[in-house]
């Protein structure tokens, strides 16, 4: 599933793998749960989510850093909904290059490609 930011984000009219920032107090995991649930109005679980992978960046002007990391889970409850607006669509791997991302959701993509080639 893939999701395209809006386009008066940063990066936006990108397609990025759903997903958010980790608050205080929460897990990677457990912020992934909310952010699914907020952004595509699905429930997932904690422990039906598999590490996958992870990139990051050390070239913000800002000095920050960011860390991606990439989950995977085949079991939710309902039907996902773009409920923040932007565009979202399921997308196989196989055209993972028609579509413009950011460059660590690019990074992580070619990953989830040789993967599945292997
Ligand atoms: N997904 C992704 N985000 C990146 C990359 N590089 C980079 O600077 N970012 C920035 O990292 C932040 C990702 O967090 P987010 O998806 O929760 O950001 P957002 O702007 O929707 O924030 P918000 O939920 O606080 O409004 C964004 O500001 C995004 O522009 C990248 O390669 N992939």
């Amino acid at each position: 599933m893939m999701q395209r930011r809006p386009l008066s984000k940063e990066h936006g009219g990108l397609w990025e793998f759903p997903g958010g920032k980790v608050e205080p107090g929460e897990t990677p995991r457990t912020a992934l749960v909310r952010e699914i649930a907020e952004e595509l109005g699905i429930r997932i679980q904690a422990k039906d989510l598999r590490a996958f992978a992870f990139g990051d960046s050390d070239d913000r002007e800002d000095g920050g850093t960011i860390v991606v990391m990439l989950y995977s889970c085949d079991q939710w409850e309902g039907e996902p909904r773009s409920l923040e607006g932007g565009q979202i669509a399921w997308v196989p791997a196989s055209r993972f290059r028609d579509l413009d991302m950011p460059p660590i959701d690019a990074e992580l993509s070619r990953r989830l490609i040789q993967c599945e080639a292997a």
